[in-house]
């Protein structure tokens, strides 16, 4: 069994980790890419939503069996049915779900309270959220374990000449609360690596794996090598924490 990510917080996440968001529509690409990432140092599996839609419990369950040591996150971007959700996730081997800041308070509480009967880290996500720090706030507020700074694929887009980056809000909203946060949405490899000196120490790699303006994929062959080289960059990189608001 993995190693439990239920009570991470800013004090006892001594080093910056690297997660893999596997937004992909099938099993075996999900597994052969997280078995390439695994191999190059990444820490946390992500089951994207595409791959919860495609794949459902399924694919929480392949790679719970085959990565029976790496954190899997599941994202649900649950926005109701809040407990059923996540006890569905925590049966089938999950370590951490998703709940979305726009969802009612009863949901998040929900979500929270299945976290803490099966184990798992319940992740706040901040998406379309028109005041991302008091979401955040609120967020922690209700006991959701680790905050998602995100920027949808669809805004960003939609709206390229707004030029929108998880980057540019980051340290403001790691200021205003005490738990983790993950900047998320649109970063490359490159920028991701920013993440733990903006106070954000759970790098998130996603799609597309791009690094110097190139995409990798398992197939490219060259994925292992962009990622060990990638993970050790996150391994080695300083947590910095801005002073809080
Ligand atoms: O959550 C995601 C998005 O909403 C699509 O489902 C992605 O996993 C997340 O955004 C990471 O991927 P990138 O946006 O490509 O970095």
């Amino acid at each position: 069994m993995s190693t439990t990510i239920r009570h991470l917080t800013r004090e006892n996440l001594t080093r910056p980790l690297v997660q893999i968001s596997l937004d992909l529509t099938n099993n075996d690409e999900a597994l052969r890419t997280a078995a390439v990432a695994v191999e190059s140092g990444v820490d946390w599996i992500e089951v994207g939503t595409p791959l919860v839609l495609a794949e459902g419990l399924h694919a929480v369950r392949a790679l719970r069996k085959e990565f029976p040591d790496n954190p899997i996150v599941v994202d649900l971007k649950t926005m109701d049915g809040g407990y059923l959700e996540a006890e569905m996730m925590g049966d089938a081997g999950a370590d951490a779900v998703l709940v979305m800041a726009r969802a009612h308070d009863a949901t998040i509480e929900a979500v929270v309270n299945a976290g803490e009967r099966f184990g798992m880290l319940v992740m706040g996500d901040d998406l379309a959220e028109p005041d991302r720090v008091a979401a955040c706030r609120r967020l922690e507020g209700l006991g959701v374990g680790m905050l998602i700074h995100h920027i949808g694929y669809d805004h960003r887009n939609m709206h390229p000449e707004l030029g929108l980056s998880p980057l540019s809000e980051l340290t403001d909203i790691v200021a205003a609360t005490s738990v983790p946060v993950q900047a998320v949405g649109g970063l490359t490899i490159d920028e991701a690596i920013r993440c733990p000196e903006a106070g954000a120490p759970v790098v998130v790699f996603g799609a597309p794996l791009a690094i110097d303006g190139k995409t990798f994929s398992p197939a490219s062959g060259d994925l292992g090598r962009v990622l060990t080289e990638a993970a050790s960059r996150v391994h080695a990189a300083e947590i910095r924490y801005p002073a809080s608001a």
